[in-house]
């Protein structure tokens, strides 16, 4: 009992400092916020449909917008897929009770193919199209003539300063990152980047927006690959450079890093679940364009993933990437 007592008391003196800066950055712009009711998205892929997703689930009335019906039917199949396993723990026994927490939340789901035009009664524009600074710039040009002016816009780039997407609008202020994880449902981080213009009730509007929807918001400045990435985007590719070196295959690098550094995917695992175009633009970005990264060998391309890639293997998303999902 002393013992657990003194553990328990030695971790809380340890996180009190870490909790304090936390606070402390995140209370820099405590104060005012605007209320965000109604959410367009745009992508309907991996990460948008998720966002509408946990959008939807905390109440918002939500435009999922992408360029074809199609793509459109693919994330509805994303979500209908999580919410049904959603709906199938928390409703064990009761199937009419998970039809209608699936039914419930679909409602709140709306759809269009309109481009910019879907977001005219907006409070928040989440992008999450493809990783690339001129067609977000070109999303974000149009959108700034057809939204209302108090309409708050974020980009989840996984790699794009924030600041040149934002250089598109005449409203700088009203711009940040909101940078959600994959898969959106289980991944409780987001990251809220605001550049040097974003005003602080957009800030703060966004950080409440986060807790609404039971995530847990950090705060960065608007640096290459924020925090998780700029993390994670070496230790992946050191992995890749391991094999390319023929030093260990693939499936051993994952069970090691799985079995011994306790984390729940291998790195392969995860570009694969990343999607590898998407992983791939990340870094030829960083390579070709990257503040303080251009250039350097962390980021220099690789043959093994641009094989993949120029053969359509994107990971799971198709099928087939590092791994054949087909035959899993
Ligand atoms: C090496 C190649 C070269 C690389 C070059 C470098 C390039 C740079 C890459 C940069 C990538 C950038 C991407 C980015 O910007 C940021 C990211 O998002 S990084 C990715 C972050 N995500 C992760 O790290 C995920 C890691 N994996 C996990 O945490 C788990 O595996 C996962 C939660 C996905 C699944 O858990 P697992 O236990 O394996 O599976 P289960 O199927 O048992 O599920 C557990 C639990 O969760 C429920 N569940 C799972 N998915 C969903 C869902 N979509 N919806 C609803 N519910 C879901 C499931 O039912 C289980 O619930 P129980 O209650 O436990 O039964
Ligand atoms: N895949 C991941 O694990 C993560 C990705 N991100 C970022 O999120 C963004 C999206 O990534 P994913 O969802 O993985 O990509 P994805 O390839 O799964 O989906 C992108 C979707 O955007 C659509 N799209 C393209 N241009 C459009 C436009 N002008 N208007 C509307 N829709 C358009 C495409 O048709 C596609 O359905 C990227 O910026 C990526 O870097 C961020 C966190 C994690």
């Amino acid at each position: 009992m002393l013992a657990r007592a003194s553990t328990a008391a030695l971790a809380q003196a340890v996180r009190r400092p870490l909790l304090a800066h936390s606070a402390a950055m995140l209370a820099t712009a405590a104060g005012d916020v605007q209320p965000i009711k109604n959410v367009t998205v745009f992508g309907s892929g991996l990460m948008g449909a998720g966002i509408v997703q946990v959008s939807a689930q905390a109440g918002c009335q939500v435009t999922m917008v992408d360029v074809t019906p199609d793509a459109l039917a693919k994330g509805e199949k994303i979500i209908l897929s999580s919410l049904k396993r959603t709906a199938k723990k928390k409703y064990a026994e009761d199937a009419a009770g998970a039809q209608s927490f699936v039914d419930q939340i679909m409602a709140n789901i709306h759809q269009s193919t309109e481009g910019a035009q879907a977001a005219t009664k907006a409070d928040l524009v989440v992008e999450a199209i493809v990783e690339n600074l001129t067609v977000k710039q070109k999303l974000f040009a149009a959108l700034d003539e057809a939204a209302p002016k108090h309409t708050i816009f974020a980009s989840n780039t996984s790699s794009l300063k924030i600041a040149d997407i934002a250089e598109a609008t005449q409203r700088r202020d009203r711009f940040a990152g909101l940078h959600f994880f994959n898969p959106v449902p289980q991944m409780k981080l987001v990251e809220v980047i605001r550049t040097r213009d974003t005003s602080d009730v957009v800030f703060n509007s966004l950080l409440q927006f986060c807790r609404d929807l039971k995530k847990a918001p950090v705060s960065c400045k608007d640096t290459p690959g924020f925090i998780v990435n700029r993390l994670l985007v070496p230790y992946l590719m050191e992995a890749v450079r391991i094999v390319e070196r023929g030093e260990a295959s693939i499936a051993d690098v994952d069970t090691a890093m799985k079995l011994g550094a306790g984390y729940p995917m291998g790195p392969f695992e995860l570009a694969d679940f990343v999607g590898l175009d998407t992983v791939k633009f990340i870094i030829d970005g960083w390579y070709t364009n990257g503040d303080g990264l251009k250039g350097k060998e962390l980021v220099a391309p690789s043959k093994l993933l641009n094989d993949l890639v120029a053969a359509g293997k994107l990971g799971r998303k198709s099928g087939e990437g590092f791994y054949n999902y087909a035959q899993k």
